[in-house]
């Protein structure tokens, strides 16, 4: 049984590097329904361990490989650092199991000298362990890139932002596991209300710090299955998405375009903000992501979101000076979600960002257009970037005196460690607020 939870890691992993798919659909993809909650979370372990601690795994196979790690053919690489994160991170696999089951996969996967190659590898780490696995590096750029294994340009970039004891927590961070949020439908119940009933499922639940709406999971195992998620009676988000509905706070009957909305998780929130009351029009580059609007819609209760095939990278005149609230949740580098998906440590490029910005500011020019005077512009990327943050909003006042950021700190259920709300920003990072790293800017569009 156990050979298959490694083949079926092997399988996810190489579609995640060859093909960049996304590690939660491709792990979802591979996981049989009748398969049993050890054999899952022994596959999503060596899934995520691997990709979280990918260049610490490479860096000990390097003390012992005579191959350099660029001309490992991949899979072999791949079979190595699979069966090295099981020597390493999981006590309760033998060592004798994680290298025969490495052994074996080779065999299955590629031809004879692999074998011996990969059986003489991981003896030689078991062998020699006590001596490789601490990394005697002094420049700290390498070390926290090896140490937390993030690419180095993202290091350094952080490091100048942020300086070193930040960026290394920030990294530490990014290789723990995040722990499941839900948002409560008010629509149909109140979270004190949710609580309970999941409480008398089984399930261990807080509140969140700082969303009203949120609850956090700590053995979230089958809740999809559960009569309360069918029913609608909430939704899995992150608690800092639910706060871009939550400093936005529209009311009853407003007209909101969300320009960026699918899946749908902020555009349904702020349906519940509205009572289900008004008008959003909700739009997407992607017609398959918006039928996920309209399937969570069904499922919570909400009548009230117009989806829109639309390209936020063209200016509707048709929509200028229509709304009193406008989402701008732009497409980012999603560099705040590596908890998430560490996938991204190895996908993502610094070049990317560059391109990303100057989309973002097209989209933010084009839908702030949108609203009327005295209306509400929330702008929010699920990355830690400064420059598709606040500096990016800073540029857009500066280009556009009509709007002024708007403070939102009486809209938080808390404001520990969360100081810029008063100016209209926040910034969050998963090593200090337990999020995911996000940014919100809240502008009001002055009157004239
Ligand atoms: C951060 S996600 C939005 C998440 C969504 N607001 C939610 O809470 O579920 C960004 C979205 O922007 C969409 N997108 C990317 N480029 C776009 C464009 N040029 N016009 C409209 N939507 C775009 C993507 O398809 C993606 O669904």
């Amino acid at each position: 049984m156990e050979k298959n939870t490694r083949e079926v890691a092997l399988k996810i992993l190489i579609e995640i590097n060859k093909k960049g798919a996304y590690s939660n659909i491709a792990l979802n993809k591979h996981m049989a329904s009748n398969i049993n909650k050890l054999d899952e979370n022994f596959t999503r372990e060596i899934v995520y361990g691997v990709l979280e601690n990918r260049l610490y795994l490479d860096w000990i196979i390097s003390k012992v490989s005579k191959i350099k790690i660029k001309k490992i053919d991949p899979i072999i690489l791949e079979i190595l650092r699979i069966g090295v994160y099981q020597i390493v991170f999981m006590e309760k696999v033998p060592n004798s199991a994680a290298v025969n089951e490495s052994v074996k996969l080779a065999k299955k996967y590629s031809h004879k000298g692999s074998v011996s190659y990969v059986n003489g590898v991981l003896r030689n780490i078991i062998r020699k362990r006590a001596n490789i696995l601490d990394i005697d590096i002094k420049n700290t750029i390498d070390y926290i890139s090896i140490k937390y294994s993030h690419p180095k340009w993202m290091v350094k970039r952080w490091i100048d932002e942020f300086g070193e004891d930040f960026t290394l927590e920030l990294c530490k961070a990014n290789n723990e596991k995040p722990k499941l949020n839900i948002r409560t439908n008010r629509l149909k119940i109140d979270r004190e209300t949710l609580k309970k009933l999941l409480k008398a499922k089984g399930y261990n639940i807080s509140e969140t710090k700082y969303a009203s709406d949120g609850l956090i999971i700590e053995n979230p195992y089958k809740i999809t299955n559960t009569d309360e998620f069918k029913k609608g009676l909430f939704t899995i988000q992150d608690e800092s998405s639910m706060l871009v509905s939550q400093i936005m706070d529209p009311g009853k009957n407003n007209i909101i375009v969300d320009i960026c909305s699918a899946p749908g998780g902020k555009t349904t929130h702020i349906a519940q903000y509205m009572e289900n009351q008004g008008r959003i029009i909700a739009r997407d580059i992607y017609d398959h992501k918006l039928k996920l609007i309209k399937e969570n819609s069904n499922r919570l209760g909400i009548d009230i979101i117009n989806t829109e095939l639309f390209d936020a990278l063209k200016l509707d005149e048709k929509l200028l000076s229509k709304s009193d609230y406008v989402l701008v949740d732009a497409p980012c580098s999603g560099l705040g979600l590596i908890r998430r998906r560490p996938e991204i440590k190895w996908n993502r490029k610094e070049d990317d960002i560059e391109k990303i910005k100057e989309m973002q500011y097209i989209i933010l020019r084009n839908a702030s257009k949108y609203l009327k005077p005295g209306g509400i512009l929330i702008y929010s990327t699920c990355t830690i970037e400064r420059e598709e943050n606040i500096n990016m909003i800073r540029n857009f006042i500066t280009e556009n005196n009509e709007f002024q950021l708007a403070g939102f700190d009486h809209l938080l259920e808390s404001k520990k460690n969360i100081e810029t709300a008063e100016k209209g920003y926040i910034e969050l990072f998963p090593h200090i607020h337990g999020t995911d790293g996000f940014f919100i800017a809240k502008l009001l569009k002055k009157n004239k």
